[in-house]
C-alpha cells in the first residue's frame, strides 16, 4: 500500500522537491549511506562526493582490487512501484509511486530523495526542459530522439491527469519524479517468473556513466544489484558504470550530460559508444526506389560516421553501393561485408565527401547562431556548454574524416 498523502500538500516546489526532511546542516549524504546500510545495502569502500560536471558520483576510499564487490543492493532495499495505477507505462507508475511516497505526510524515502537533482538541475541539463530557442539549436540527429521523448511524456502525463487531480498534485509534481525515473531507476525482473519493473536502487544511482569496457560491472543477480571492480583501484578513484553503449545524443537526450572519454579532459578521445548520425544528410540523397530497396532489408535510416574509428559505418556503405552499384553486386557486398570486383570504397567516400562537407557547414553556422544566443542568455552556461560540445565533436569528427587519406 502506497503511505497517504500530507493533507493540503503544498504543491510546486520545483526547486526543492518535497524531500528536505534532512535537517539543513546534517550531512544528508551521510545520512542516506547510513538509512541504505539499515535497509541492507552492502558498501565497501565508497563514499559520495560532488565531482566537477557531474554533480555527486562515488569515490573510493581504499584500494579496491579488481573483481571485489563494492556495492550490493538486495531486492529488499529496492524501491517499487506501488501498483494502485494500471494502464499507465513502467515509468510513470513508478514516477506517480515515487511522487505519492515523497509526498505523503512520513514519506519513506526521505533520507534518499534529500540526494537527488532539484528540479532547476533537470531544467538545466535536460533538453525537453530547454525554451524553444535553445530546443532549435541541437543538432539534427537529436531532435528525433527529443520528440519521441516529449512523446511518451505527454502520454504519461495523460495516463495520470485523473489521478494527480484527484490527489491535489501537480503536473510539475509528477514531471519532476518522471525525470528522476528517467535518470536513476533499473529494470527489475525477480526470480521464479514473477513480472518484472522499473524500480530505484539505493546508493547505486549516485554512480555516473563512463563508455562501454571503462568502467565498473553491475550485475543483475537472482537477489539484487551488485556492483563488481573491472580493475583495481587506489583511494580517491571515481567508480563508474555504463548505462549503456550510447551515443552522446542519447546521452544527452535521456541523462542530460555528454561523455567526454579519455584520460586528459583537454584532449579527450571520442566516446567509443558515440557515433555521428547522418540520417538527414543521407536519406535525401537516395532515390525513391533505392530507399524502398533498402527498407526490404532492415537497411533504411540509422546511417552513422563513427568518430572511435574515423570510418562511415556498414550501413552506411550499404546504403551508398545502393545507389552506385548494380544489384547483384550489391547483393553480394550486403551478404559477404566487401566487394564483389573492384573495392568500392573511394567510390562510397566520393559519394559521401560532398554531404558530409554540407554538415560541417551546418555546423559552422551553428556555432555563430550558438555565440550570439549565448551573449543575451541569463543563467543558462549548462545549456549552451552542452550545445557547443555537441556540436563540436560532430565538426571534429566530420574534419578528422574529410581530412583523412583516401
Ligand atoms: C544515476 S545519476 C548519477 C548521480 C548524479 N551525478 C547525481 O548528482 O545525483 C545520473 C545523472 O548523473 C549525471 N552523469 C552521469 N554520468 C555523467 C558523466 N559521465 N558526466 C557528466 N554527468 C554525468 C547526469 O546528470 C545523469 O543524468
Amino acid at each position: 500500500m502506497p503511505p497517504r498523502l500530507a493533507k493540503r500538500t503544498k504543491l510546486s516546489e520545483p526547486e526543492a522537491p518535497a524531500n528536505a526532511v534532512v535537517a539543513p546542516n546534517e550531512d544528508k549524504h551521510a545520512a542516506f549511506t547510513a538509512w541504505s546500510k539499515e535497509r541492507g545495502v552492502e558498501i565497501r569502500d565508497v563514499k559520495p562526493a560532488k565531482l566537477p560536471g557531474r554533480g555527486l558520483g562515488l569515490v573510493t576510499t581504499a584500494k579496491i582490487k579488481a573483481g571485489a564487490r563494492i556495492i550490493f543492493v538486495p531486492e529488499k532495499a529496492m524501491f517499487k512501484p506501488y501498483n494502485f495505477l494500471t494502464n499507465v507505462s513502467p515509468q510513470a507508475q513508478l514516477a506517480v509511486s515515487l511522487l505519492v511516497d515523497c509526498k505523503a505526510a512520513q514519506p519513506t524515502i526521505a533520507p534518499w530523495a534529500a540526494t537527488w537533482p532539484t528540479d532547476s538541475d533537470f531544467e538545466h541539463s535536460m533538453p525537453l526542459r530547454w525554451p524553444d530557442a535553445l530546443r532549435c539549436l541541437v543538432p539534427p540527429p537529436v531532435e528525433q530522439p527529443l520528440q519521441r521523448q516529449e512523446e511518451d511524456l505527454t502520454k504519461d502525463l495523460d495516463a495520470v491527469y485523473d489521478f494527480l487531480a484527484a490527489s491535489e498534485l501537480s503536473d510539475d509534481d509528477f514531471r519532476y519524479y518522471w525525470f528522476i525515473v528517467n535518470s536513476r531507476s533499473f529494470h527489475w525482473k525477480p526470480p521464479r517468473g514473477k513480472a518484472g519493473s522499473m524500480v530505484m536502487c539505493p546508493f547505486i544511482d549516485y554512480i555516473n556513466h563512463a563508455p562501454s569496457g571503462t568502467a565498473c560491472n553491475v550485475f543483475e543477480r537472482a537477489n539484487g544489484y551488485e556492483v563488481v571492480a573491472d580493475r583495481d583501484y587506489a583511494a580517491g578513484e571515481e567508480i563508474l558504470a555504463t548505462y549503456g553503449a550510447h551515443s552522446n545524443d542519447k546521452l544527452l537526450v535521456h541523462y542530460g550530460f555528454i561523455c567526454h572519454s579519455g584520460p586528459d579532459s583537454n584532449h579527450p578521445t571520442p566516446n567509443p559508444d558515440d557515433d555521428i548520425r547522418l540520417d538527414h544528410i543521407l536519406l535525401p540523397a537516395l532515390t525513391p526506389t533505392i530507399r524502398t530497396q533498402l527498407q526490404d532489408v532492415g537497411f533504411l535510416g540509422g546511417y552513422a560516421l563513427l568518430p572511435a574509428t574515423n570510418e562511415l559505418c556498414f550501413k552506411t556503405q550499404v546504403a551508398v553501393r545502393a545507389m552506385l552499384l548494380t544489384c547483384n553486386e550489391w547483393e553480394y557486398f550486403v551478404a559477404n561485408g566487401e566487394d564483389l570486383g573492384e573495392d568500392q570504397s573511394n567510390a562510397v567516400r566520393n559519394f559521401m565527401e560532398p554531404l558530409l562537407s554540407q554538415y560541417l557547414a551546418e555546423a559552422a553556422e551553428n556555432f555563430v547562431r550558438i555565440a550570439f544566443r549565448r551573449e543575451d542568455a541569463i543563467d543558462m552556461n549548462n545549456e549552451f556548454g552542452l550545445l557547443d560540445t555537441r556540436w563540436t565533436q560532430i565538426a571534429q569528427a566530420l574534419e578528422d574524416f574529410l581530412n583523412s587519406a583516401h
